[in-house]
């Protein structure tokens, strides 16, 4: 009988969410009366791979003491500087609980469906190789560049084939992504996303294509459109 892989989820959200211009960090808005990392939590706990869920929170939140959340499956750990720096001190505090695999999904991404994670899941285990959910880039992309004058303009326009926007969740071997992330950080490049650490230690990164309405929630515009869906999925299943 083959034993199931054991897998532990963990959810950044130890941001401060300059970009949302607000007083409550942007994973704490309420949007359809639960705040945005709660959101966030239902849909990991919808998977029945994941085992666990380690949260990394800012030293400061004084939020997560305050949700209504279930404890014998969720806990915290104290975040970092970077985003990052968070997710590699939560990679930290579950080693004694022996991860196969570690997913990772952004708080501020409650609009996931639950069969995209099942379906990341799946092929990567399948594959024994990590991969991350990815929606092909639809638009026309350019690169701009600043002129003498003020404003920018279009430097070229970039084919977009093979072009892709990395969402999360990030699904990966533990101690694969745990060394490479700290490979990573310690030569000093610019991590943003777990699959760049792999990406630098040269590990193969499978492309998993995800709903493109898993968007993050970065900027007030967000907002309007985050509740209007999430309205939405609580009368649909996903
Ligand atoms: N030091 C950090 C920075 C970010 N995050 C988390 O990483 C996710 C994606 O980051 P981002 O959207 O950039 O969130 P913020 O850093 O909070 O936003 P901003 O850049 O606008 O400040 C968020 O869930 C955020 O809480 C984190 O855990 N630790
Ligand atoms: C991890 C991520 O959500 C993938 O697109 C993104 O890199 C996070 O970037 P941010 O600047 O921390 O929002």
């Amino acid at each position: 009988m083959t034993t199931q892989p054991r897998i532990v989820a963990i959810v950044p959200a130890a941001g401060v969410g300059s970009r949302m211009q607000s007083s409550t960090p942007k994973q704490y808005i309420e949007l359809q009366g639960k705040t945005v990392l709660e959101h966030t939590l239902n849909k990991l706990m919808k998977v029945g791979e994941i085992s666990a869920i380690k949260v990394a929170i800012s030293a400061a939140d004084d939020y997560f003491s305050t949700l209504a959340i279930n404890k014998q499956v969720i806990s915290t750990v104290a975040g970092g500087r970077e985003r990052a720096d968070s997710v590699l001190a939560a990679l930290g505090a579950i080693e004694q609980q022996s991860p196969d695999w570690v997913l990772v999904h952004d708080a501020a991404r409650p609009l996931v469906c639950a069969h995209d994670i099942e379906n990341l899941i799946a092929q990567c285990c399948a594959a024994k190789q990590g991969g991350i959910l990815a929606a092909k880039v639809r638009d026309t992309i350019k690169r701009g560049c600043n002129s003498e004058d003020d404003g920018e303009f279009i430097d070229m326009t970039i084919p977009r084939e093979h072009l892709y926007q990395a969402l999360t969740p990030q699904f990966f071997p533990y101690e694969l992504l745990r060394q490479a992330l700290r490979d990573a950080l310690a030569a000093g490049a610019n991590i943003t996303d777990e699959a760049s650490a792999m990406e630098w230690a040269g590990h193969p990164v499978r492309l998993i294509t995800g709903r493109s309405d898993n968007f993050k929630i970065t900027t007030p515009e967000d907002l309007q459109l985050a509740n209007f869906l999430l309205a939405q999925q609580v009368t649909e299943f996903v």
